[in-house]
């Protein structure tokens, strides 16, 4: 398969807004151009195989990916410590042959490690939100989680692309715009 002439990979806190910044990306760029890839993916069909769980609701955005995100947290890392590049490389292998793959969950170093080994057109944006916004929409501390590698071992990554707040609608306007002039180049 021909590689993506560009990859974004996104990155940012719980409820920062990647999800929501990345399928507004999709619809502006449109699906015969781009595509999102999420690691999270193959590691939720696995685990959901795995453990008898509902995939669908796995991969939606509500209340039953939050009962299991501790323990999938917890069953992933024992994967990844055999295999660092185990997820990104089955998300990648089994994503769409497009001109752009959206990334919207890049929570590692070593997730950009494997991507840098592995391609060379990359752009790595971190997307942020005061945390009064993220509880707003309706983040909650939880233990295990938030304190965990997969939400803080990018917070002291400073080789960011890019890094845009998602604060509300102007910010994400001039999110949207800016990721667009670089993809443009
Ligand atoms: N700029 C925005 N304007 C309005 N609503 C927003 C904006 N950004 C995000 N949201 C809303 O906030 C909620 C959380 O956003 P989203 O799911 O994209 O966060 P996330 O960073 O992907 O979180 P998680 O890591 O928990 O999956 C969603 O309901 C989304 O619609």
């Amino acid at each position: 398969m021909e590689n993506p002439k560009h990859i974004l990979l996104f990155s940012g806190k719980r409820k920062s807004g990647k999800d929501f910044i990345c399928e507004k990306l999709k619809s502006i760029i449109g699906e015969e151009n781009c595509c999102i890839v999420r690691i999270s993916g193959p590691l939720k069909q696995l685990f959901a195989q795995n453990h008898n769980l509902q995939i669908n609701e796995l991969m939606s955005d509500g209340q039953y990916k939050e009962q299991h995100r501790l323990n999938m947290i917890t069953w992933s890392d024992e994967i990844r410590k055999g295999d660092p590049g185990y997820f990104c490389r089955a998300a990648c292998k089994s994503a769409a042959a497009k001109k752009l793959w959206i990334v919207s969950d890049i929570r590692r170093k070593t997730d950009i490690k494997w991507f840098k080994e592995n391609y060379s057109n990359l752009q790595l944006i971190r997307i942020s939100a005061d945390l009064e916004i993220r509880k707003e929409r309706g983040w909650v501390f939880t233990a295990g989680v938030d304190d965990a590698e997969s939400e803080c071992d990018l917070d002291d990554f400073n080789s960011w692309g890019m890094e845009m707040a998602n604060n509300n609608h102007e910010d994400y306007q001039n999110a949207i715009s800016a990721i667009l002039k670089l993809i443009s180049q």
